[in-house]
């Protein structure tokens, strides 16, 4: 207990699997916990002379099965060994931490989901601004970037970290703004040090600088960098030779998504668990690292035209390539998670099966190298070309290890025969010793006359022979005897036991040379970890290029143009979660959406509810971002002109079962909207400022309308669904508002939801058939429809709105004329821009504050 409680205190918040013998034990509180989160017996042993503790354990080969639920549970697992053999020693066992697993440090494949990364994000906070540091320890990822507070939860939510680490000074900054969002683990203060951190990574990459990696400038992602080597390092995780380079998040290669859109357009995830998203409809990649890098072009499309029509030039070549396609994806189905293979032999824990399978996997990257090299397409040639088979290590493997190995080592024949002479002497003797033995068996049957003798062995005394109580009388004298049965006597000779001590001796040297054999040639293979990495990515690539070309084929995708225009024109669009759900015989109503920064910059779209109004702002979204993403998209045809930016706002109520949503968030997160807007952004803002009161709402939504309308510069392309008819209004005094409607057909007191966007407004919301469909009871229903009939006579409602929405914009109008050069605005604007923020004391600030108050008045 003395040696655990010292090993214990080591490792403060993490619950100890302390290895005894064949046992993992848990002691104290942990095994209470243990037990509760295992489902294993909670029991009590002695303690000293007085008092007890509370033991709970499992056999160690059942860690597998254990050791995910701990993690899972949120417990941070350390991994107590014992470091020698008890045998070979006659005091207590050495014994010490090996692994501190945790959710976002974890290599165990039953903890792992072969689909998604596991990454661990570290952050550090200056004034301002954040670093962000991401690693995947099963992959070898290592990224890095650094930013305001948007930027890095837009990449939390994009990367979705299992664990996120930060300084304890920060924890009431990050509970504030995440509240229980991510598991999280907070650091001491001292790693945080710019120089600590930026000599842990020098001295891990064994470099002089970090110039190579091309992020250099970027201190505060570096302190959070070398934290997180840091953080591995604590958590006893020291071989990392397959973390073998970091990289930048080019924050302007991609498309920009602000953190709502990669929620709201469901592209991984979704608040509501059951809904379907982009990526379930997507997704029909062959390997993990393909499904994983999926994710990432999903959530981090790209926004450079050659990059994009590189990638659709080798999905439409594929597209007409039947065969090819089918011969690459069976070979790459054969290659398996080589990217966590390959980490697994960094960190000196692969297994002689997984060797096999990289052996495997690196036959079929030969031939898929020579598919790709006689295609017809340049960008196959070139990902050819950097296809490394790796043929001496491949051929190494085939010639040491045997063809089909067990998973342990300790199972024996693991290596071949015919690699190490002494290997070879040893199993002669172990195998060929049991020839002997039934040698023996023959030539005492013989000479004895008990023909019935048989050679057995178990452990307690080994090999012996046994003879029936009937032929006792002819047992020679020198036979010792070992055990009397029922009916039969167990006898060792001398020479029985002379064998026995070879062959068991064998047996033991040969597991002994095999292991060393064997971490050889895991050594040797770790020379290969960047061509073997190099070649998982390129797999990954080639995978994801030809699920693009088979889902396309199978959901009837085309082929986008895009372009350096401003403009959206889509014909035909359809969206690509929604038409998979429909039920049978329903088809989903294909739309046209067309968007430029000329004379269609904003759509307001009116309908009823459930008319299909956010289907077809999602919609639109997704056929963009489909296509920058290098995919073809569905849609009879979609031109595209770069969009760099999509935001996507949901009215509050929307959003309330995520229990995320309150009006003042919503206002706060548009006005960040209209912060950041370019000329190529897209905006989608469904029912904005309906969680307030109609008035308040009308005004807010309108505003906003205005503002995107009247922007100097940005000229962003917006669809907007309201259920404020009154703004429709807008198109009479902006003339690139543009009015359409999601129609529907009323035949009674039925309505048919006819999906068809159609220029013009709409008059009615329909909610109160809505609310039928629903199932509300008749007696509300014809209530309500009493009421609505009362308030359109009265026009207290929609046309007393409209009048003085009128009256608003002929003031704007007049306010803008009177803005344009009104000498007073142009002075004050001068003395604005003359003033040297930098150099000017409060007392002089306040004087211009005078200064421009006067001119006001004046
Ligand atoms: N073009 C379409 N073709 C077929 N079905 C559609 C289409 N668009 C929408 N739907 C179906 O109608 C449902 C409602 O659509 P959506 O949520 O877009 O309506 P809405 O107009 O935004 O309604 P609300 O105003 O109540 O939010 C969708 O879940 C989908 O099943």
């Amino acid at each position: 207990m003395q040696q655990y409680n010292t090993i214990k205190a080591k490792y403060p918040g993490a619950l100890l699997l302390f290895r005894v013998g064949d046992f993992y034990e848990t002691f104290g509180e942990d095994a209470v916990k243990a037990a509760g989160i295992l489902g294993i017996v909670l029991t009590k042993r002695a303690n000293g002379s007085a008092s007890h503790i509370e033991l709970a354990g499992f056999p160690h080969h059942s860690l597998d099965t254990y050791l995910p639920k701990l993690v899972r549970a949120g417990q941070r697992v350390a991994i107590c060994d014992q470091l020698e053999d008890p045998k070979a020693t006659k005091t207590i066992v050495r014994r010490g931490v090996t692994e501190l697993v945790t959710p976002g440090v974890a290599t165990n494949d039953n903890i792992l989901n072969q689909k998604s990364n596991n990454y661990l994000a570290s952050l550090y906070y200056e004034k301002s601004s954040i670093g962000i540091a991401l690693i995947d320890i099963s992959t070898g990822e290592f990224l890095t970037a650094q930013g305001n507070s948007d930027y890095i939860d837009k990449l939390l939510q994009g990367f979705s970290p299992s664990e996120v680490i930060f300084p304890k000074s920060r924890q009431s900054e990050f509970k504030d703004y995440y509240g229980d969002r991510y598991y999280t683990y907070m650091l001491d203060e001292w790693p945080y040090s710019g120089d600590y951190a930026y000599e842990t990574l020098l001295k891990h990459f064994g470099v002089k600088s970090l110039k190579g990696f091309g992020i250099d400038k970027l201190n505060l992602g570096i302190v959070a960098a070398g934290v997180a080597l840091h953080y591995l390092n604590e958590t006893e995780h020291r071989n990392l030779q397959h973390i073998s380079a970091i990289s930048r998040i080019e924050e302007d290669r991609y498309l920009w998504l602000d953190r709502f859109s990669v929620r709201n357009l469901e592209l991984i995830g979704s608040a509501n668990e059951n809904a379907h998203t982009l990526v379930d409809v997507l997704d029909q990649t062959c390997s993990p690292m393909g499904a994983r890098l999926l994710r990432r072009w999903i959530v981090m499309p790209l926004k450079e035209l050659k990059p994009i029509n590189d990638r659709l030039g080798v999905v439409e070549y594929l597209i007409s390539e039947a065969e090819l396609r089918e011969e690459l994806q069976q070979h790459i189905r054969q290659i398996g998670d080589l990217e966590r293979l390959i980490s697994k032999i960094g960190l000196q824990k692969a297994n002689p099966r997984e060797v096999c399978q990289l052996k495997k996997a690196l036959m079929a990257i030969e031939s898929i190298k020579k598919l790709c090299e006689g295609s017809g397409s340049q960008p196959l040639k070139a990902i050819s070309e950097q296809l490394n088979p790796c043929t001496t290590i491949c051929e190494k493997i085939g010639r040491e290890l045997h063809p089909e190995p067990p998973v342990m080592l300790v199972k024996g024949s693991v290596m071949n025969n015919g690699i190490d002479a002494e290997l070879d002497r040893l199993r002669k003797i172990a195998f060929g010793g049991k020839d002997y033995l039934i040698e023996i068996q023959k030539r005492e049957a013989e000479s004895t006359g008990i023909p019935s003798l048989k050679v057995s062995f178990n452990n307690v005394f080994g090999y012996y022979l046994e003879v029936t109580h009937s032929h006792r009388d002819k047992v020679p004298g020198d036979w010792i005897r070992k055990q009397t049965l029922v009916n039969a006597e167990r006898y060792i000779t001398p020479e029985l036991k002379e064998y026995e001590e070879q062959i068991l001796g064998a047996e033991e040297k040969i597991l002994a040379l095999e292991t060393k054999l064997y971490n050889d040639l895991l050594y040797a293979l770790t020379e290969y970890i960047k061509p073997i990495q190099l070649n998982a990515q390129l797999v990954a690539r080639l995978d994801v290029l030809l699920n693009f070309a088979t889902i396309s084929i199978k959901n009837y995708y085309v082929k986008p143009e895009i372009n350096e225009s401003k403009v959206i024109d889509i014909k035909g669009g359809r969206h690509p979660v929604i038409e998979k759900t429909l039920p049978q015989g329903e088809d989903y109503i294909t739309n046209d959406v067309f968007l430029d920064s000329e004379s269609q910059q904003i759509i307001i779209i009116t309908g009823p509810n459930m008319a299909g109004k956010s289907a077809l702002l999602r919609q639109t979204g997704l056929i963009v971002l489909m296509g920058q993403m290098g995919c073809f998209v569905p849609a009879k045809s979609a031109a595209i002109g770069l969009v760099d930016k999509i935001f996507t706002r949901v009215g509050a109520s929307d959003n309330l079962s995520s229990g995320e949503s309150t009006f003042m968030v919503e206002m706060n997160e548009t006005a960040s909207i209209l912060n950041n807007l370019s000329d190529r952004s897209l905006i989608l803002l469904d029912e904005i400022g309906r969680g307030t009161s109609t008035y308040d709402g009308i005004s807010i939504a309108w505003s906003i309308a205005e503002y995107l309308h009247n922007h100097p510069t940005a000229k962003a392309k917006t669809l907007f669904a309201t259920h404020y008819h009154e703004l429709n209004e807008l198109s009479n005094s902006f003339n690139r508002v543009k009015n359409f409607n999601v129609t529907v057909k009323e035949i009674g007191h039925q309505i048919i939801f006819l999906r068809k966007l159609v220029p013009g407004g709409s008059e009615h919301s329909f909610g109160i058939h809505v609310a039928k469909l629903a199932g509300m009871p008749p007696k509300v229903l014809s209530r309500a429809n009493e009421i609505l009939k009362k308030l359109e006579n009265e026009r207290t409602g929609g046309e007393h709105i409209k009048e003085s929405i009128r009256k608003v914009q002929k003031q704007a109008v007049q306010m803008q004329m009177f803005s344009i050069d009104d000498p007073v605005l142009v002075k004050i604007r001068d003395t604005l821009n003359n003033l040297d923020v930098n150099t000017l004391t409060p007392v002089e600030a306040l004087m211009k504050l005078d200064e421009i108050q006067r001119l006001i008045k004046s």
